[in-house]
């Protein structure tokens, strides 16, 4: 509970009619989440603008409005304020209402379009390594210490996102790491946060059906890093095209990793291989158990992030050195009899599948066959859906087509574009199953002995989402269960 008062500190005001000494009992973004003495921000939505929900909320007990705009008739008894912007008066009032629990930890931002989760998970689980308390907020899960709560974006909305970070606080943990997607940077979710620091990872096509051009992509995640205060840290990757363009406006301490150029933090490989990495960091050579150039990159930004927090160069790696990845990232099963090698991986993006498959080809020996099944989800950018049908038959020997999460799209048309443009190599690749679990079985069916099966783009998830319901789906469950049924 506090005082509407003290809570709308920072929040840039228009105007305000009522009583600004009430107390709120809880801040709410959703009517229909809305309990007796709840203040209600009326946020503008993608789908819905939340001002016409303003009077149900009211009716369900909220005495404080929040809003951009008034509605035409104001309630007795009920304050009205008037702000700027509503999101970003969710983000500062959420920080307020659970006791600017960011500052009392060490917050790290991630941003870019792939290695995300990868970057935070490893940060999470070396800072518990090196012994601290750590928080984290991620795709996959989130975490307070040990205890794990599942997670329903990779960054949740302002309310939660402080809620939990206060949960963290109240744990004891010192440290938090999360994941800022470009929806949440837009959507204001991080508005109010104090972050010790901020990471970028790449950026490369995705989410174009929400930000529309390339630019305004990029124009979003940089302005996490034109927000961080001068005596934040920000980390880059030299090696991105706009990599640096991320930290030209920014205040902070600005560093650089590359595993090309000269930089703060400056790596190369040495080894990349099925068993893991083996790579020179500040002129120590160390192994890592992660596979793939790109993961080299996730590695040196955990390894600069770290140094950035003043821990020890060589407790870091000798930490590191042990570590595995996320869940559902480059996750591999070898079948007991056929030595058939199978990949579970979250690659959905152009970007990510190139990277896992050229990963892929270098580990083959040589007469393996790769056999790609790979679907996009519904709802989402649909440009990138003939751009990885395309790429998955360029770097595999056999492709099959299939549904990711459909959503509330026909999988049959979303197959269909990524047929769309195939050139005549590609076609003679690919099949077409709309039916996830029997795609997977027909690959099975199609491999040799020691042949790579790379099943991408839901990674972790347990689900597929099909018309608004959620079914129990896991590709390792349904690889291993194929493995079985097909004695291999
Ligand atoms: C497209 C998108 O980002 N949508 C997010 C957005 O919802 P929205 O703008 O569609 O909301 P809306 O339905 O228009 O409603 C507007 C407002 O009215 C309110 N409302 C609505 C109905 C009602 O009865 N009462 C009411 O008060 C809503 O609570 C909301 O505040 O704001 C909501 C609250 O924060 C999010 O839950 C929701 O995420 C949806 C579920 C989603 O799928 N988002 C994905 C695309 C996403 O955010 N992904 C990124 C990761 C992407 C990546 O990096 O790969 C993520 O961070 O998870
Ligand atoms: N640094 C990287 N560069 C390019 N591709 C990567 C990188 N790290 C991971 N990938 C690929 O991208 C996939 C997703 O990785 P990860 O989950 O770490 O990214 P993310 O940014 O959290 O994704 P999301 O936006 O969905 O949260 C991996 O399964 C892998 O195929
Ligand atoms: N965070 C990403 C996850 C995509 C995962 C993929 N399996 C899909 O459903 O498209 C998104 O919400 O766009
Ligand atoms: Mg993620």
């Amino acid at each position: 509970m506090a005082l509407l008062q003290d809570i709308l500190y920072k929040v840039s005001l228009r105007s305000v009619q009522g009583n600004m000494q009430v107390n709120v009992n809880d801040l709410q973004i959703d009517s229909r989440k809305i309990s007796e003495g709840s203040a209600f921000i009326a946020i503008k939505g993608v789908h819905v603008d939340g001002h016409q929900y303003i009077d149900t909320a009211i009716e369900k007990g909220a005495t404080a409005i929040i809003c951009e705009q008034f509605p035409l008739s104001l309630k007795e008894g009920i304050t009205y304020v008037q702000v700027e912007n509503s999101g970003v008066a969710a983000g500062n009032m959420s920080h307020n209402f659970y006791g600017q629990p960011s500052e009392k930890l060490v917050l790290v931002g991630v941003t870019g379009t792939n290695g995300k989760t990868t970057i935070a998970t490893l940060l999470y689980k070396l800072f518990t390594a090196l012994g601290y308390k750590t928080g984290l907020l991620s795709t996959v899960q989130n975490q307070i210490g040990g205890e794990v709560l599942a997670s329903t974006h990779t960054t949740p909305d302002a309310i939660s996102v402080n809620a939990l970070l206060k949960k963290m606080v109240d744990a004891g943990c010192t440290h938090a790491f999360m994941e800022v997607s470009s929806h949440a940077i837009d959507q204001h979710r991080i508005s109010g946060l104090e972050f010790a620091g901020g990471i970028f990872s790449n950026i490369t096509h995705d989410h174009l059906d929400y930000h529309k051009t390339f630019a305004e992509y990029l124009r979003v995640k940089k302005s996490f890093f034109d927000g961080l205060p001068t005596n934040a840290f920000a980390v880059s990757n030299q090696d991105d095209k706009n990599g640096s363009v991320m930290l030209q406006n920014t205040n902070a301490q600005k560093y650089f990793y590359s595993l090309r150029t000269l930089a703060d933090f400056k790596g190369k490989i040495l080894e990349n291989g099925l068993l893991g990495l083996v790579m020179i960091i500040d002129e120590q050579e160390v192994h890592f158990r992660l596979i793939g150039e790109f993961n080299a990159y996730n590695l040196l930004a955990v390894y600069g992030a770290a140094i950035c927090l003043h821990e020890d160069k060589h407790e870091v790696l000798r930490c590191l050195s042990v570590l595995s990845g996320a869940e559902g990232r480059f996750d591999y099963i070898v079948s007991p009899k056929e030595r058939i090698i199978g990949i579970v991986d979250y690659a959905h993006t152009p970007d990510a599948l190139v990277n896992v498959l050229t990963t892929i080809q270098k580990l083959r020996k040589g007469h393996e066959q790769i056999i790609t099944v790979v679907g996009c989800g519904g709802d989402r950018d649909t440009a990138k859906r003939p751009v990885m049908g395309q790429e998955a038959c360029d770097y595999s020997d056999r492709v099959i087509f299939t549904s990711d999460n459909p959503r509330s799209e026909d999988p049959n048309e979303i197959i269909k574009q990524m047929e769309e443009g195939l050139n005549t190599a590609a076609k003679r690749k690919f099949i077409s199953i709309v039916d996830r679990k029997e795609a997977i079985k027909t690959a099975l069916s199609l491999a040799k002995p020691e042949d790579i099966i790379l099943i991408a783009g839901k990674g972790h998830e347990k689900y597929q989402e099909i018309n608004g319901v959620k079914h129990h789906f896991d590709d390792k469950e349904v690889l291993m269960e194929m493995f079985e049924l097909f004695g291999k």
